[in-house]
């Protein structure tokens, strides 16, 4: 198995002909075979970096191996190791299904393989659609298509750009089935997504991407614990209306109703606390018919990164 980066992006920026600079020195590698999420606001800089690596934008600075070949220099290599699939779909309307799938993969210079192409519209519920033409077709059908297209030249590299924006559950359900195969396969596979709990459920590592700082880079479950936030919440028996002076030390909040008293705590800590939190709380003769627990999500992890980063740059 080789070990190296399928990606390997060093020193990039970009900054665009109106002055704005939309990547800021971004170093990142991409390990051959993952899923990698690259999360951000709108306007963050994920379409731009998408596109310096395919080739698409010229960076300002900086170089780009992808599949083992720099991104300037050996264009064509890098774009036939590539399937990307945009945001929308632009051209051929007139087409049918399968003439512009299997046009795309001549585009890349692949012999016809009309079995594969069969697999691939199969995959994606389209074979039903083959010979409609492409305007006839729902937005989420032209969704799939762009997929199609994107996967019809077998590229190692595969990149959805927010491939959730405006598609329904059951195509949703169906590209993240189809991303998983992919990956099963060895296709390495990069995506951008406002949707965190899309990042939450797909991807081995995740990117965090803030005014084109590239803010953190970590493996799903480390970021997840490191910096999650445990909570655990008391069902009072009697409702009360403010928490007790005496408890005033612990990270206690009381919801608005005056039902529940939450207890936050850091997951990292070897002493939680709560056993302690428990005992005070009978001593104090505060009763509770109910506990739960819940850890934070991704998104809380996510909006503190970003909060956080804000706050070390004004
Ligand atoms: N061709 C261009 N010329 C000038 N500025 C641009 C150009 N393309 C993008 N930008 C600016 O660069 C910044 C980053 O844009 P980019 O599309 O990479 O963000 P994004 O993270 O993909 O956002 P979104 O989630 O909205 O798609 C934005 O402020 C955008 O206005």
């Amino acid at each position: 198995m080789n070990n190296d980066p399928i990606i390997s992006i060093r020193g990039v920026s970009k900054t665009y002909a109106g002055g704005f600079q939309a990547l800021k020195n971004i170093n990142l590698d991409i390990k051959r075979g993952e899923i990698f999420a690259l999360l951000g606001a709108n306007g963050a800089g994920k379409t731009t970096l998408i596109g310096v690596i395919c080739g698409i934008v010229n960076a300002s600075a900086g170089t780009i191996i992808a599949d083992g070949h720099d991104t300037v220099r050996d264009y064509r290599a890098v774009r036939a190791a590539i399937g990307l699939v945009p945001q929308e779909l632009h051209t051929d309307a007139f087409e049918s299904v399968w003439a512009t799938v299997s046009f795309s993969r001549g585009l890349f210079g692949k012999p016809p393989n009309p079995a594969y192409v069969e697999k691939v519209l199969r995959d994606l519920s389209l074979w039903d659609k083959r010979d409609a033409k492409i305007m006839s077709l729902s937005g989420g059908m032209k969704r799939r298509v762009l997929i199609a297209k994107a996967l019809a030249h077998e590229p190692t590299i595969l990149f959805l750009d927010e491939p959730s924006a405006g598609v329904d559950v059951e195509l949703r359900h169906d590209m993240w089935r189809m991303v998983r195969e992919l990956r099963a396969n060895g296709t390495t596979i990069i995506l951008t997504t406002h949707y965190i709990e899309e990042a939450e459920d797909m991807a081995d590592r995740i990117g965090v991407i803030n005014k084109g700082e590239l803010i953190i880079v970590e493996d799903k479950a480390v970021l997840m614990r490191k910096l999650g936030k445990k909570q655990l919440m008391l069902t009072l028996r009697q409702p009360m209306s403010e928490i007790p002076s005496e408890l005033g030390a612990w990270a206690l909040t009381l919801t608005e109703d005056g039902e529940r008293l939450v207890y936050s705590f850091d997951t990292q800590e070897e002493e939680t606390g709560i056993a302690v939190l428990l005992r005070r709380l009978s001593e104090h003769g505060i009763d509770f018919k109910d506990l739960s627990s819940s850890e934070s999500s991704l998104e809380d992890i996510f909006v503190s990164l970003v909060h956080q980063s804000q706050g070390t740059q004004s």
